[in-house]
């Protein structure tokens, strides 16, 4: 079970996004294709196809009945998790500038998206959290209207998450099929400007095609965790932590890295033992066999593979993990120590758990508040400045055999 640094080194080197294994990506065309085509039509009869039921908006009214039907230890939960979200976005510094020095003005205007749409998975979980993880983010930014997409039957839970978050709109509708109305638009479904949330891979192969239509923030997908440990890490914490995400669906991953052996042994026996009465252990066990435990030679070693794996979650379960940190390059959250653990991140530490997975840690990040903003650069040069810029840049135009950009800019000198 317990795998050397080089069984796991040539898997990460190849990473690519786990979604696109098997024929999906032909369905998701297929989808799209129809969608586009037909509009609600279509988007009715695959929805009842594949999802037992057509489309349909859930009005408001509903939410808030979900929402007072909600128990008092939920509501504490969601509204806890909403402050805390709400105040990391706040924090994020945005602004833009508009400076008027010698040469005039130049700056960048900073505007909120007009209307974005949220995945909101539910097909083999209510993720009620991931709807406050992205929709609050959203409003936080300035979002004109935020549009909720979630498969049908749509969890009470997820209704009342859509009040608390104060999203605008909600449509039961999955999968690829939901990425294609809100790119597309429907007869009853708006298209949106971009399209944020995590899914499985119908979700994330969607988001790809339809990529340039509308914008998207990444292409979160099956989750990921890979946790770091030393001798100081108590192996039944590591053991619930890995299970807390290979739970998540078979084609989730969970690492354990360490220079231990024995403690990687005595994870092993944890895992079998915290497995033998997990309600989702059949799914967890899969995911685990896709991934497991790593005996690395020292910390340089542990965290050279977490670089090149770029895990969506580095735990560092280690005595002092503020030693490390400034190594870490790719990851799309870190957390600090065996107390932060990753699900905390799930629900309620505050910074959203959308985070990029299969390896695009590489180059994208976890869900921001820039992520709903437009920059937008503004240009209003002084007649002084013109005078000396305008020779330049005709310059540079002659040289890019661009006559005409050369002739408007002399056209401002005066003689
Ligand atoms: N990276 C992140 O930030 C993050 C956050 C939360 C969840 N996730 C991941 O999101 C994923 C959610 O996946 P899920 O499946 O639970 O929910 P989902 O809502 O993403 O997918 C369910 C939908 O998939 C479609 N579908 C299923 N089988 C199909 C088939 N054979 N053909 C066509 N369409 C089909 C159906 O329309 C269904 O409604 C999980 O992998 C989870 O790990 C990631
Ligand atoms: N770990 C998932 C992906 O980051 C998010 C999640 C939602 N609910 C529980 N977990
Ligand atoms: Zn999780």
């Amino acid at each position: 079970m317990i795998k050397s640094p080089e069984q796991v080194r040539e898997h990460f080197k190849n990473r690519r996004l786990t979604v696109e294994y098997g024929d999906a990506l032909e369905t998701v065309r297929r989808i799209l294709h129809q969608v586009e085509r037909e509009g609600d039509a279509a988007l009715h009869r695959i929805s009842q196809e594949i999802d037992g039921c057509p489309v349909e908006e859930i009005p408001k009214r509903a939410w808030r009945e979900a929402y007072e039907a909600l128990d008092a230890g939920l509501r504490d939960a969601l509204e806890t998790a909403r402050e805390r979200i709400e105040a990391f976005y706040r924090r994020e510094p945005v602004g833009g500038f508009l400076e008027a020095g010698p040469d005039g003005v130049l700056g960048q205007l900073v505007r909120p998206l007009d209307r974005v749409g949220v995945y909101v998975p539910g097909g083999s979980a209510p993720l009620l959290s991931t709807l406050l993880m992205t929709a609050i983010p959203a409003k936080v930014a300035g979002v004109g209207e935020v549009v909720l997409a979630s498969p049908p039957k749509v969890h009470p839970g997820i209704l009342a998450a859509a009040w608390v978050a104060g999203a605008d709109r909600l449509f039961a509708m999955g999968g690829a099929q939901a990425i294609a109305a809100l790119a597309y638009g429907t007869e009853t479904v708006p298209r949106v400007d971009k399209i944020m949330g995590p899914g499985n891979r119908y979700v994330v192969l969607a988001k790809r095609e339809v990529y340039g239509l509308v914008g998207m923030e990444g292409l979160p997908g099956p989750t990921e965790t890979l946790i770091i440990a030393d001798a100081s890490a108590n192996p039944k914490l590591l053991a619930a932590d890995m299970l807390a995400q290979a739970e998540h669906g078979p084609d989730s991953e969970a690492w354990l890295f360490s220079a231990y052996r024995e403690l990687l042994e005595r994870v092993a026996d944890e895992l079998e033992r915290q497995l033998s009465d997990l309600p989702r252990a059949a799914i967890a066990r899969k995911a685990l066999a896709r991934s497991g435990l790593v005996l690395v030679r020292d910390m340089e070693e542990a965290l050279e593979l977490a670089n090149l794996y770029a895990p969506e979650h580095l735990c560092l379960s280690l005595h002092d993990p503020m030693a490390v940190l400034g190594q870490v390059r790719n990851a799309g959250g870190v957390f600090l120590g065996e107390h932060s653990c990753e699900a905390l991140g799930d629900y309620i530490a505050g910074p959203s758990h959308v985070m990029p997975t299969s390896g695009t840690a590489r180059f994208g990040g976890g869900l921001a508040l820039r992520d709903f903003l437009k920059v937008i650069p503004v240009v209003g040069l002084s007649q002084k400045a013109v005078q000396r810029l305008a020779p330049l840049g005709a310059r540079m135009a002659r040289e890019e055999g661009l006559e005409a950009h050369a002739r408007a800019l002399e056209r401002r000198l005066k003689d």
